[in-house]
């Protein structure tokens, strides 16, 4: 029997809202968008639980979809559902096998990879990985996954047609970034979502199961296009990055960027001088109605002091399919910014994530480079090529690398940017000023491909060729900062900030796409 896993709904009648009967209840989340529904009846006796089950599968019938049961063989039977779940304490899958009908559908709860890989050899029909992040629904014993460990465990489901859902604390927020995380390096996935609370704790079933299944509908309309155009030239991206700058011009993409107090007032500058528009928000309140106006959005963490803002706006991009760009200003430095980058990065889907070697190297966890403060110190990466595809491959995104050499993968090509002038590096802010530029491009691309595209998705989160977003993002900086330093009015650090701003505003695409100094390593 072939199960649409997208949206499992798993029951909890202790959490419905007053006023609301369970046959409601169900039959609302069954009109929002549930593809099957599992009976979880922890307290009940197995009277009531048949009762339940009963009238459960009355409204799968109506509503055509499967019905699995929590735990219980016998109120499987008795209903003639068409599952179980188990448990890793329950009875065996191939004891259940032996009691249930030859087509029944048995699913196991799996918390490690090596428990995905017992489930697989065992003949499960699905798995439940979880639990995934925090819940009150269950006292729960195993470690909290996270949905940056999910593509990892899932592993052993590759090459198998064992199929699998994410389970524990999903709702709505989280659920596209959930989906993102698990996707593995074949490109395989998890297939849906099992969810209890987030929607029959709702007072609107119908509308709460309606959000999560647009969420997994998004997310596979998507995968057919995972990573951007599949073969780049030199040529062709440098032809790319001058086009960027025309999209930058023409759309004039609203970037909203909440940054650190050093270097606000310098990049909302930048904003304006590549010809995009700058809006420096960081109340939670307003995050909402801010991702709803296409654009781009920065979150750099470097002073640290809108925690809640960040993790709340870029879980409202991600749900509006705007570009995320991360910039962990001097990640290595603390344990503390350690700690913060892996909470945001489980809280939502970067787009890109941008860095200098130091700072790279703390979210790689190598100790090839290391940070003193937001700067590196050290020769540098012997390898920077690889280590920027497998932070991209990792954390499935776009990653940029920025130095005197700047490095750029989607997880499958690398570039190499040789463009770029010292005094950058004499300036605070200049860094900052690059993730607020590759937001710039991101929120342009993301716009010009949105119109165009319309409905069809060319990325697995937002429209529009993200890796030549990033390249042109750093490259107008570089570029812009080589023809200032050349002016005779640059005298120095001082005289060559507002040199550098006039000519990023006078950046020309033909001049942008002639000067890149670009290289293709794989
Ligand atoms: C889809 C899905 N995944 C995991 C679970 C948890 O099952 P289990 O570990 O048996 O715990 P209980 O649900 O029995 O408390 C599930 N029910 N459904
Ligand atoms: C049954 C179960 N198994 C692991 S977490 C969980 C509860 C999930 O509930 P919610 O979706 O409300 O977090």
């Amino acid at each position: 029997m072939e199960i649409d896993y997208s949206l499992y709904l798993v029951t909890g009648r202790n959490l419905i809202p007053d006023g609301i009967t369970y046959e409601d209840s169900l039959e609302q989340a069954l009109k929002g968008g549930v593809t099957v529904v599992q009976v979880r009846e922890k307290t009940a006796d197995t009277g009531e639980f048949l009762e339940v089950a009963r009238a459960t599968k009355k409204l799968c019938e109506k509503y055509k979809v499967p019905l699995i049961i929590n735990d219980r063989i016998d109120i499987a039977l008795a209903v003639e559902a068409d599952g179980v779940h188990l448990g890793q304490t329950d009875m065996p899958i191939k004891v259940a096998r032996k009691l249930l009908p030859a087509n029944a559908i048995i699913g196991i709860s799996c918390n490690t990879g090596e428990e995905v890989e017992k489930a697989v050899s065992a003949g499960a029909d699905y798995v439940g990985i979880g639990p995934v992040c925090a819940t009150s629904t269950k006292q729960v014993t195993s470690p909290l996954l996270g949905p940056r460990n999910l593509g990892d465990i899932l592993v052993a489901l590759e090459n198998t047609n064992v199929k699998s859902v994410a389970i524990g604390g999903i709702k709505s927020t989280n659920a596209t970034r959930i989906l993102f995380g698990s996707i593995m390096t074949s490109g395989k996935s998890l297939d849906g979502l099992a969810v209890v609370s987030d929607i029959v704790a709702s007072p609107e079933p119908l509308i709460a199961a309606k959000r999560l299944k647009d969420a997994v509908s998004y997310f596979k309309a998507s995968r057919t296009k995972f990573s951007s155009l599949d073969s780049y030239t030199t040529e062709s991206l440098k032809g790319s990055v001058g086009e960027a700058l025309r999209y930058v011009r023409e759309v004039s993409p609203l970037v909203h960027q909440i940054t650190n107090v050093v270097v606000t007032t310098q990049s909302a500058n930048a904003t304006i001088a590549l010809g995009a528009s700058p809006i420096m928000a960081t109340s939670p309140e307003e995050m909402e109605d801010l991702a709803r106006i296409p654009g781009g959005l920065l979150i750099n963490f470097g002073t640290l002091t809108s925690l809640e803002g960040m993790i709340v706006a870029g879980q409202h991009a991600n749900q509006n399919k705007k570009p995320v760009v991360f910039d962990p200003v001097g990640v290595g430095a603390t344990s503390f910014r350690k700690r913060t980058a892996a909470e945001l990065l489980n809280a939502w889907q970067a787009t890109v994530i941008k860095g200098n070697a130091g700072e790279i190297g703390a979210l790689s966890n190598s100790s090839e480079v290391q940070s003193k403060g937001v700067d590196s110190t050290g020769s540098g990466f012997t390898d920077p090529a690889s280590t920027v595809r497998s932070l991209a491959l990792r954390e499935r995104c776009v990653v940029g690398m920025t130095g005197a050499v700047d490095w750029v993968s989607d997880g499958k090509h690398v570039v190499r940017l040789g463009n770029g002038h010292p005094l950058l590096g004499e300036i605070t802010g200049s860094g900052c000023m690059v993730g607020t530029s590759v937001a710039t491009f991101c929120g342009a691309l993301s716009v010009a491909a949105g119109a165009e595209l319309k409905e069809v998705p060319s990325n697995p989160l937002v429209d529009g060729d993200m890796f030549v977003a990033a390249i042109a993002g750093i490259s107008a900086v570089t570029i812009a900062s080589e023809i200032a330093a050349l002016r005779p009015d640059v005298q120095g650090p001082g005289t060559f900030l507002p040199a550098f701003i006039d000519e990023l505003s006078k950046l020309t695409p033909e001049v942008l796409s002639e000067k890149v100094n670009i290289e293709i390593v794989s």
